[in-house]
């Protein structure tokens, strides 16, 4: 009998996770064909720079000439782990439109149009696997895609972002400086080929809509989400937030509202420190799952750099070889229920505000009624006197609010700086529990 051919696979990108992926694939050889049940053959993998050193890649597999690996006779799967919106997405759609099946991790393509693929992937009858997109090494796609799928998800939240998280971790426990951080964990192949995405929120807002789109069966995309990075939180921010027992981490928030609308979000949120995402540390990533019946469920690991990140690539490619061996293909979109967005302004969250104000009487009785007129109450307030201002002249408040609206806070907020006694900006971070 004439062995099956083998599966031939074409790899977009070899950078900090492609080079890994082909690393992975070469070493898994016999394992994978066992696993499998086919060779996996690693056909091409194209590149931008041809002339790049790539330690432990074949070189007779690169090709600047991405469209001609995607095009060529009898591709079985696409791996892209280039990034960015182009060419990525038309480089998937020809590689589906010609028979392949996909394995991304690309999360800001699926965040901003991920439906095009899925109706894409369904129209040609190939899969699209994604695991890699969301918290790197993590297993989260596929438990919200098909373990908890018999379920109702009523939470996600967590820490997606590994860069920043490495970033607040090191300025928490060591002291270090926002920029010296950064420019390691661009070192370590954390970071996006632009670091903004990482440090504005934005590469963890395309996870969150990613997970809430998964979690509520319903689309959410990029501008649904609420984001702010971390790029202002400050070290003395950090310094408080400990004295007050809490530890500030860029948490992603996904919630189904009574109403049945989806709020989504990104902010660096004050986090207990006796909270189990407050130990998360360096590039880890965590999220939590609130579900009907399951409860609460917790998953962790590393959520960033090449090996890692590789991992969840393999178990993707894994599963769309194993489907294709079998002739069948894998779950597609659940986004059945047409959810709308909360309204940014009526999301609930427990806040910190900490501001400078002139040591003077009634001062704490004027904010406090600035915040009664808009529903704000006060759970703890903090004095000390302001550091550089002679002892009884300035004092820095911090002020932990219970839950309240964000459009409320916020008009509480700008009241605050209105007044002639608050002496400089006003920090207003979210609080998580
Ligand atoms: N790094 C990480 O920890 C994680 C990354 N991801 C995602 O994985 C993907 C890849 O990330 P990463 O490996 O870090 O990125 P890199 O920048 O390290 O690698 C990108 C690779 O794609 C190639 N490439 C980029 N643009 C083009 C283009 N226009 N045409 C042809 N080739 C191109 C580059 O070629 P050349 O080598 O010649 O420059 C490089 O080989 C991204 O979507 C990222 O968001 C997901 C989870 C974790
Ligand atoms: N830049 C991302 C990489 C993984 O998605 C991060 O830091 O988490």
């Amino acid at each position: 009998m004439t062995p099956a051919r083998p599966l031939k696979v074409a790899l977009l990108g070899c950078g900090v996770v492609g080079s890994q992926v082909a690393r992975q694939m070469l070493e898994g050889g016999d394992e994978f064909q066992a696993r499998v049940g086919r060779r996996l053959d690693l056909v091409g993998i194209s590149v931008r720079n041809l002339a790049k050193d790539r330690p432990g890649i074949d070189a007779a597999l690169l090709t600047d000439d991405a469209a001609e690996l995607v095009a060529r006779k009898g591709i079985d799967l696409v791996i892209e782990v280039m990034g960015g919106v182009e060419p990525a997405r038309s480089l998937i759609l020809a590689a589906m439109a010609g028979g392949a099946s996909v394995i991304t991790a690309n999360k800001q393509l699926l965040a901003q149009d991920g439906p095009t693929l899925y109706e894409a992937a369904a129209e040609a009858g190939v899969d699209l696997y994604y695991e890699a997109a969301v918290a790197g090494a993590i297993p989260i796609i596929r438990p919200l895609r098909e373990s908890l799928v018999g379920d109702e998800v009523t939470a996600v939240k967590g820490i997606v972002n590994g860069t920043t998280n490495f970033i607040l971790d090191k300025m928490t426990t060591e002291g270090s400086s926002f920029d010296e951080v950064l420019a390691e964990a661009q070192r370590l192949g954390y970071a996006e080929d632009d670091p903004t995405a990482d440090v504005e929120g934005l590469d963890a807002a395309a996870k969150a809509a990613i997970l809430a789109s998964l979690a509520f069966h319903s689309r959410v995309n990029l501008d649904d989400v609420d984001c702010e990075g971390i790029t202002t939180v400050t070290a003395d921010d950090v310094a408080t937030a400990a004295e007050l027992g809490y530890v500030i981490k860029l948490l992603a928030r996904c919630a189904l509202a009574p109403d049945n609308s989806i709020s989504v979000g990104v902010h660096p949120t004050l986090v207990p420190a006796n909270h189990p995402l407050a130990n998360v540390s360096g590039a880890f990533n965590a999220v939590f799952i609130e579900s009907r019946h399951a409860g609460q469920l917790m998953f962790m690991g590393p959520g960033a750099g090449g090996a890692p990140t590789a991992s969840a690539v393999l178990g993707d490619v894994i599963t769309a070889a194993r489907n294709r061996v079998r002739g069948v293909a894998g779950p597609g979109e659940s986004s059945y229920s047409a959810r709308p967005v909360t309204p940014r302004n009526l999301v609930p969250s427990r806040f910190y505000v900490a501001l400078s104000v002139d040591d003077e009487p009634g001062v704490l009785a004027k904010i406090a009624a600035s915040f009664a007129r808009y529903q704000v109450s006060i759970q703890a307030v903090r004095q000390e006197s302001e550091p550089g201002r002679p002892l009884g002249q300035g004092a820095r408040l911090a002020i932990l609010t219970h839950a309240a609206r964000v459009g409320d806070m916020k008009a509480a907020v700008e009241d605050l700086a209105a007044m002639p006694e608050v002496t400089g900006g006003i920090t207003l971070m979210r609080v998580e529990g």
